[in-house]
């Protein structure tokens, strides 16, 4: 097979994807280490940091120097750091994205150097107002996905994705928590070589469709040292290692415990916030991604699932709703179609989604 590394098809795309992740992933580990996090509350309750705004800012500004007729779909919007309210906050921000670059100058040339103003930040942040759909080139992006696992000290990703005719092309994420080398088991906590001292801190996963996946450790300067990256063969689901969401309200645990006892899994499942999921059984750390739907009124958000998609995929599992249909990415900002995610090597998606059917269906 041809290798995400060997050719010219989006190769800029892709490129420009990488570091924009990784100046992103920079700016949220410094939040991380030197800053409170400057929560806020969303209309739905959930949280919101300095760190998920910046990120969004700097990957915006990527994407706006290098491909400025994209669509973007983020997940954040400036509203709350506007005006007399928002300043303190706007601020905080502002100092961080105009502080964080890549230390090597020629990839941070090409991200399009440092952002103008605090208010062309704003406008930055605003960009990405999309409503998305099937036509065009779309990126979609989730600045920190697993906020409440940032707040913990757990796992998180920076995701980004670039959808053409609403299929998904590229895809990457940044895990500054999990462990840079790709055979250290699924852990619940942050990866033990999480951080070593040559300026390399978790890793990057990236993916482009048809060319396989990769993963390469995350790094201050932005390098880009990639390996390729294979799910595990698994030839009995009963051996699987799940993974799920630590936050019972966003995936159903009780339902997963059951679909795992039905397939004859005994290990525990290893919970872990964000896509972080995706990239760690892409790399064979583990084997399923289950996703249950806690709410019947939940849709799930495009830039929660693309870039992940696309890594398993690529890295040879199937990816489907839990009905056993594909995510449809056509239908605007969310997955309005399809309800939970069932990620597993091809040779058992079937098998688990037939246990899914059974033990969802027995509760109707
Ligand atoms: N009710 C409900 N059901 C399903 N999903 C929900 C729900 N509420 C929120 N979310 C989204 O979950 C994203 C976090 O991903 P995970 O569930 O994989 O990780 S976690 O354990 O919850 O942290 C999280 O992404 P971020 O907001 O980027 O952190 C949300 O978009
Ligand atoms: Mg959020
Ligand atoms: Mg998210
Ligand atoms: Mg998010």
């Amino acid at each position: 097979m041809a290798s995400v590394r060997d050719n010219q098809y989006l190769d800029h795309e892709l490129h420009v994807a990488l570091l924009a992740v990784q100046r992103a992933a920079i700016l949220t580990k410094s939040v991380f280490h030197n800053h409170a996090k400057g929560t806020l509350n969303k209309s739905d309750a959930s949280p919101v940091t300095i760190g998920d705004f910046g990120a969004q800012a700097l990957i915006i500004s990527a994407l706006q120097h290098n491909f400025p007729d994209d669509e973007i779909v983020a997940e954040e919007e400036a509203k709350d750091l506007r005006g007399e309210k928002g300043q303190e906050v706007r601020e905080t921000v502002w100092n961080l994205v105009s502080q964080t670059r890549l230390e090597n100058k020629e990839y941070e040339e090409t991200l399009g150097g440092s952002v103008k103003s605090a208010d062309a930040m704003l406008d930055l942040i605003d960009k990405g107002d999309s409503q998305g759909g099937g036509k065009g080139r779309i990126w979609a992006i989730d600045p920190i996905d697993g906020t409440k696992g940032f707040l913990r000290g757990g796992q998180y990703a920076v995701c980004l994705a670039l959808m053409i005719d609403g299929d998904v092309k590229v895809g990457v994420l940044g895990c500054p928590n999990l462990p840079i080398s790709d055979s250290e088991p699924l852990t619940e906590g942050i990866g033990k070589d999480a951080s070593d001292e040559e300026g390399k801190f978790g890793v990057v996963f990236a993916a482009k469709e048809g060319y396989g996946a990769v993963s390469c450790p995350l790094s201050k300067r932005g390098d880009l040292k990639m390996d390729e990256i294979n799910m595990k063969p698994l030839e009995n689901v009963a051996d699987a290692t799940f993974c799920e969401s630590v936050e019972a309200g966003h995936s159903s645990q009780g339902d997963a415990a059951a679909i795992a006892k039905k397939l004859g899994i005994t290990k525990p499942s290893v919970r872990m916030d964000s896509q972080a999921k995706y990239g760690s059984i892409a790399r064979g750390a583990g084997d399923l991604y289950l996703r249950l739907p806690v709410r019947a009124d939940y849709v799930e958000k495009i830039w929660d699932h693309a870039a992940g998609e696309l890594i398993v995929r690529e890295a040879g599992g199937m990816v489907t709703d839990s009905e056993g249909n594909r995510l449809n990415f056509k239908l605007g900002r969310t997955l309005k179609e399809n309800k939970g995610v069932i990620a597993a090597p091809k040779n058992v998606h079937g098998k688990v989604i037939e246990v899914v059917k059974e033990v969802l269906g027995a509760k109707q």
